[in-house]
């Protein structure tokens, strides 16, 4: 049949012409399976579910009974009667996280506490409890809930409950022996993000002093697909237990030549599939980040736009970890008969969830990654290349609800060159939360037993930092003030804490409970691409000459105000959903402050109250102009520019501002600006040595 879309007819001729995706791209000679990393590959064994998985019933129960881990039940529970700690490895998709909690909860581990299952990510955890209760013929907030940051779905009658591992740490705050669960299940193990691997530690001491002083057992599992399973077995002192059997196959093919612009091989790819693959095939595409996602997103649709001519169409969802929950859910719904779902998604998706329907993936090979840099206080976004287990999980995505296939952007030599494992986040974070964490718990860096112990300038680092916030007496031999505990009560970062604790004295408490609110929930503004003049001019409305905080501020409190939000949001171009979610964090931030007895002022329109109140905890990102007309961060002396979105780019340049972030692209590039007084610095942190000039 002849294609609807017509690539090079788009005004664009070197766009199919530069990528002939028909003859580059190969198969592997591995066909039909999903060929795991040598370093940690499990036995493989062709899957004994393949007439179930054939059948044509599509309850789910039966969809349950099909999955490879279904059929494991008898032995893990055997395994976890003997064992106190379980190493699960499984295929993706083999129904670790979806079935294990399941059969906890029918041998009786929920009888005298929950379940606890941890997530690496909010939208997973939602996802699955809602996946979970639906097979248990529940609602979420009955048998099976959900608490993510800001949210909390579940009730006295909850024993199965999926949760951020941030959720989980800071439970262990109130009790470091976590005595409300009887199994705690830490799944995804292998993306080691910081509190991931904070709980290693906080799980297993639990569980070992439970036993000391002989209180009801906890139970662990540590679950992945591609775990080094032999660094957790000797870290847990247990071996680890594989589980056989995939549920469906999943082609992996690779591209012949190296691709110079990973987007735009895969917008070709998508179209190449989108000609020859049935259209019920949705397709996940995997990016590094919201602008590159977005703005991909609005070719596709203009393209299908331009070439759409027969009866099917596309529906384009984007997913990245800015976009507000529900916009983030909306790619989990099904689309109607003759439409192909097509998402594009960081490494948001890239573990644990399924988005139904995806047969095809298409992955550029690249990822964003947060790094701080010790010795300049600055924490830095840039894009890498992604781990070969990484590579793994994505192509897993397509074998989620039937056979798929993986088109990898990059070619099989390229991917050779991969690491074989993501470096753990502890080793190249931030860690001035966690360490404020660990010492709100009671624990010294320095003496906890950590599965990879974090670099000593970055914990040094971290209690400088934590010294001039006033969380600590001192850097060098680091004790809590009552500052830090305070802090340690806000699900925030410290610096983002310590404003809502300076707010009282500088009379802005109101304002500042409204700022970091929208800080949270990020990206209000809703760049409409059609009228971007008529929403740049609404956004004007709000634009303060002091800089994006002010504007932000601006924009929250007008919407606070607003009777119709639902029509003054669209007449303004805004996003009433990270709107409406910045309220809900306002108001539980506003019950926090509360219970720590915080003076609830207002400074009206003296905007400099506000200002120096923002000094008091982002006193790292302060940048100073040059006269080269550059931007020099007064910590670390990096050179920067501010970003293209912020209010006050391309117009007069302020001497000294203040930022929220810096991202790393072509240049690096200053987010969220606000001008400040220089002088202020010393006045507000007496305690920064900073050179001026
Ligand atoms: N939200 C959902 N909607 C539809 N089907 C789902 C959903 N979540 C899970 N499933 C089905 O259950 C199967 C098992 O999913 P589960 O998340 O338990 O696997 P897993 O082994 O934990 O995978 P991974 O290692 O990738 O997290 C999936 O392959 C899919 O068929």
């Amino acid at each position: 049949m002849e294609s609807k879309y017509l690539i090079n007819g788009n005004g664009n001729p070197s766009l199919a012409a530069s990528f002939p995706v028909k003859r580059k791209i190969e198969p592997m000679k591995e066909q039909n399976c999903i060929k795991k990393p040598n370093y940690n590959s499990p036995p493989k064994l062709q899957s004994p579910y393949k007439n179930a998985l054939g059948s044509k019933k599509s309850s789910v129960e039966q969809e349950r009974r099909a999955l490879p881990v279904y059929h494991c039940r008898q032995r893990i529970l055997k395994e976890l009667e003997a064992n106190d700690t379980l190493l699960i490895m499984g295929e993706t998709g083999s129904g670790k996280t979806t079935q294990i909690p399941q059969f906890l909860l029918q041998a009786g581990y929920a009888n005298s506490g929950i379940i606890g299952i941890t997530q690496p990510r909010r939208v997973a955890a939602i996802t699955i409890a809602k996946r979970v209760a639906q097979e248990l013929a529940s609602t979420v907030g009955d048998t099976v809930g959900y608490t993510v940051r800001f949210e909390d779905t579940t009730t006295e009658r909850t024993r199965i409950r999926y949760l951020t591992d941030g959720i989980l740490l800071r439970e262990a705050i109130a009790d470091r022996l976590l005595r409300r669960y009887t199994a705690i299940m830490l799944d995804e193990a292998h993306e080691r993000t910081v509190n991931a691997d904070v709980l290693f530690g906080i799980v297993k001491e639990a569980q070992q002093e439970r036993r000391k002083h002989k209180l009801t057992k906890l139970k662990l599992i540590i679950t992945s697909a591609t775990m080094d399973i032999d660094h957790f077995g000797k870290y847990f002192n247990v071996k680890g237990m594989y589980l056989e059997g995939r549920t469906h196959p999943v082609r992996v093919l690779h591209a012949k030549e190296t691709q110079e612009d990973y987007i735009h091989a895969a917008l070709v790819t998508l179209f190449d599939i989108h000609r020859h693959e049935p259209i019920n095939h949705d397709v996940l595409i995997f990016l590094t980040g919201q602008e590159e996602i977005e703005a991909l997103a609005q070719q596709i649709r203009q393209l299908a736009r331009i070439n759409n001519s027969g009866p099917s169409d596309v529906r384009v969802f984007t997913l990245y970890a800015q976009l507000a929950q529900g916009k983030q859910l909306e790619c989990f719904l099904p689309v109607p008969a003759n439409t192909r779902k097509i998402v594009l998604a960081t490494n948001i998706a890239e573990t644990s969830i399924t988005i139904p329907g995806i047969r095809c993936v298409i992955d550029c090979g690249f990822v964003k990654e947060k790094s701080f840099n010790p010795s300049s206080g600055l924490d830095l976004l840039k894009t890498v290349r992604i781990s070969q287990a990484q590579a793994w999980q994505r192509s897993g995505r397509a074998g989620r609800d039937a056979p798929g296939v993986c088109y990898r952007t990059y070619t099989k030599a390229t991917m050779e060159k991969f690491r074989s494992a993501a470096q753990p986040e502890i080793l190249r974070a931030n860690l001035t939360a966690t360490v404020l964490q660990l010492l709100a718990l009671g624990i010294d860096c320095a003496s906890f037993d950590f599965i990879d112990a974090p670099q000593p300038e970055g914990v040094q680092s971290a209690h400088l930092a934590l010294e001039q916030l006033g969380a600590i007496k001192s850097a060098v031999a680091p004790s809590i003030t009552t500052t830090g505990r305070w802090m340690a009560q806000f699900p925030l970062d410290p610096r983002y804490a310590k404003l809502l604790l300076a707010a009282p004295t500088y009379g802005c408490m109101e304002e500042m409970l409204s700022l970091v609110a929208a800080l949270s929930s990020d990206n209000v503004f809703i760049g409409h691409t059609d009228k971007s003049e008529l929403a740049a001019l609404a956004h004007a409305k709000f634009h303060s000459k002091h800089g994006d905080h002010l504007t932000l501020l601006n924009v929250f409190s007008t919407f606070q105000k607003t009777e119709k939000p639902k029509i003054w949001c669209h007449d303004n171009f805004l996003n009433i959903r990270n709107l409406n979610y910045a309220r809900n964090v306002r108001n539980q931030l506003a019950e926090i402050s509360a219970r720590l007895n915080l003076a609830f002022n207002s400074c009206g329109d003296n905007t400099d109250a506000v200002k120096k109140c923002l000094l008091t905890g982002l006193f790292d990102n302060i940048a100073l102009l040059q006269k080269e007309g550059h931007y020099l961060t007064l910590s670390g002396r990096v050179k920067a520019k501010i970003h293209p979105s912020s209010v006050l780019h391309g117009k007069y340049k302020p001497q000294c501002i203040l930022f929220t972030e810096m991202v790393q692209t072509e240049h690096n590039f200053l987010r969220q600006v606000t001008e400040i007084c220089i002088d202020w610095i010393e006045e507000v942190v007496p305690s920064i040595k900073c050179v001026l000039k």
